[in-house]
Order: C-alpha cells, then structure tokens, then sequence
C-alpha cells in the first residue's frame, strides 16, 4: 500500500481501530492524543470516556465511601459490550455522566468512527477491553506536574479551592495506585512527563515539559511503507534549548525503548516534520504549534506518538487479523505495576 492511499484506505475500510488512553483525571490523555485527532479530523475520529460507564453518581459514591477509581464503582460489562458493537461498526445508546452536577444525563446514540479513542482511567482493566483495543498508551506525568496541573485546572475551571484539590488527591492515591497503575503493564506506549530541566518556570510560563516516550517494539515490517523520521536536520535547525535522548526505562518490569525531549524547536522545524506527516498520510495539514511560534517537546511527542499510532493501524492493513503484536501476545499478567 503506497503511502499516499493511507487515508483513503481508512475511510473505505470497514476497520474500526480502536486506541485505548489509560491515565489519571488530569494526566493529559486529552493533551497527547490531540495530535491524532488533529491529523485525522473530525469526522474520522470520536473519542468515548469512560467516566461515562460509572456505576454511581457522585453523592451515590460518597455514600457508598468509594472513589471512581474502584472498579466495582464502574460498568465495565456495559462498556465491553459497547466496544464490540462499535469495533463491529453499530451504533450504541452511550450513557453519559455529567461532571457539572456529577449525575447521569439520558444515554445519547453514538455512531462508530474509523478512529475510536477510548479514553479514561480504567481502558486496559479487563482481557476483554484490552483484546479490543488496537493501540494502548498510559499517560504517567511525574506526580509534582499532576499535582500543578490538576489544581490550576480545578481551582480555574470547575471552582475549586486548592485545598479541597489537595484533600481528593490525597485520598484518590490508594486506589489509584492500586486499580489504575499497574495498567501501564499493558501499554504499547507510555508517556512520562516532568518539569522541564531548562527550569520549572520554563514548564509553567511556556508550557516546555521533560517529556519521555516509552515504546515497545515496533510491529514487525509493514513494507513499502516508511514512516521514519529524520532528527538530525530538526536538530541542526533549532534555536532554543532543544535536547533528545535516546535510552531504555523500565515500565513495569520491562525493558522499553525512550526517547526524550526537552526545550523547543523553532516553527520552521516544525513545519517539516508536520509536513512530513502530512506527506506520508495525504491527510489535512496539521499546525501543533497554533500560535506560538515554538513547538514544545511535548508537542514532538505527539506527532512522534501520533507515527506510531499510524504505523500500528497500516500494520494491521498490510497483516489482517494481526491486531496484536508478539509481544503483547507474551505479556503475562504477573509485571508489578509502573504508573507513578
Ligand atoms: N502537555 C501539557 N502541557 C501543559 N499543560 C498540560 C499538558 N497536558 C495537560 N496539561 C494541563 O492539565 C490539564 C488536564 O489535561 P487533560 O485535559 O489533557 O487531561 P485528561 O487526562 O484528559 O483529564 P480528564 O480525564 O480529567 O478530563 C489541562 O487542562 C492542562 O492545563
Ligand atoms: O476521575 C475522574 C475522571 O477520570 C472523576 O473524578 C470521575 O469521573 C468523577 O467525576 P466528578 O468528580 O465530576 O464526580
């Protein structure tokens, strides 16, 4: 398949790739698979949360004594039954929780787009959901940057005071690490996010993170197509503090390739590598960068994650019935857990 078919090969597919985004409320799931819906558009890409399949509402759950991140506070039947209508392209009645009031509103229909992001904090909790799921990445940001985000966030936008973001942080830890952790397990990327060492302040003023890709091994050939991308001239090109590194992590008991970034790269350097993509995808020109004239490591990250995800989906084009690779297939449950 030359590369140029790409996308139309998606649309006429009757493929539904579903791409499961496990992580806290407010790792940055949203954040990281942006660039993905960004290349792709709209129309092709629909993202579920599974806050939506809570089993109780929220004054429901104080009573009970439980957090969300229970999973016996969650209908994880429902929401396998859901994936495989969608996977198998028919339309669902989706159940729908509101943050604003924390009840359930009535289930809205939902329709299956090529492109299915299934995001939240339990996707890879079940043999069956993670069986689903085409591609899996783990959001783990260091815990002082989600401390700072989700207290900016809450205290900005849902009228929270920074204690009481403190207080449901402290108490949401135990089962966080318990039930939502150890699913980095599972993942075929994870991505680890500190403050920038250029300086905290670099982190909070232009939003400049350290950020880490983990990734497993690559799906064995997919052909003739190249997705590869050329560093050096991104490199040679930049203009501010710019650093990659190439390393292995322990995820979980298992060895995976890192690649680092931290600082920015000027717009023009940008601008190749989205072309580059866009080239390879014949997809609509993309701008990560938006009005800035910087892109941030965590933006690289994206589009780098993003090739990775495209590569996965031709993979299982060129190889019908390979969803999986052999390593997954080979990952046993018994990995101690990696999330931080
Ligand atoms: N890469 C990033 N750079 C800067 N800020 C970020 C980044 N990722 C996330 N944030 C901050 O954290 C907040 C939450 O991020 P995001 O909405 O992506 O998380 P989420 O995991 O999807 O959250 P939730 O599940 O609670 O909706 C954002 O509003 C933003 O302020
Ligand atoms: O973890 C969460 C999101 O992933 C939320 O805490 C959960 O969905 C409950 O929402 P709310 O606090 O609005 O009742």
């Amino acid at each position: 398949m030359p590369p140029s078919d790409f996308k139309r090969v998606i649309i006429e597919s009757p493929y539904v790739f579903v791409i499961g985004v496990a992580g806290d409320s407010g790792s940055g799931k949203t954040t990281f698979t942006r660039a993905i819906r960004e290349i792709f558009g709209q129309d092709l890409v629909s993202t579920i949360t599974i806050d939506d399949y809570h089993k109780y509402d929220r004054r429901e759950r104080k009573n009970l004594g439980i957090t969300p991140l229970v999973p016996e506070a969650n209908r994880f039947d429902l929401l396998e039954e859901h994936l495989a209508e969608l996977k198998a392209g028919r339309p669902i009645e989706k159940p729908v929780y509101n943050h604003d009031n924390g009840m359930f509103d009535p289930p809205v229909p939902f329709s299956p787009t090529k492109i299915l992001i299934l995001e939240g904090l339990h996707p890879f909790i079940t043999p069956t959901l993670r069986d689903l799921i085409d591609f899996k990445l783990y959001v783990d940001p260091d815990p002082a940057v989600k401390r700072a985000w989700k207290i900016k966030r809450d205290v900005e936008r849902r009228g929270y005071s920074p204690d009481a973001v403190e207080k449901e942080m402290e108490e949401r830890k135990p089962d966080y690490e318990r039930y939502v952790a150890p699913q980095c397990q599972f993942a075929d990327a994870v991505i680890r996010i500190a403050f920038s060492k250029y300086g905290r302040e670099v982190s909070e003023k232009r939003n400049v993170y350290h950020v880490t890709l983990c990734q497993s091994k690559l799906d064995r050939s997919i052909g003739d197509v190249d997705l590869s991308i050329d560093l050096f001239p991104l490199l040679s090109l930049s203009e501010r503090n710019f650093m990659v590194e190439f390393t292995t992590e322990d995820v979980g008991g298992k060895a995976m390739g890192a690649l680092t970034f931290d600082g920015e790269l000027n717009d023009a350097v940008a601008r190749r590598l989205e072309r580059n993509i866009e080239l390879q995808t014949q997809v609509e020109p993309i701008d990560l960068s938006q009005d800035s004239d910087y892109l941030t490591a965590g933006d690289i990250a994206q589009l780098i994650l993003a090739w990775r995800i495209i590569n996965r989906r031709i993979f299982i084009e060129s190889a019908p019935g390979a969803s999986g690779t052999e390593e997954e297939a080979s990952a046993g449950n018994n990995r101690r857990g990696c999330g931080r």
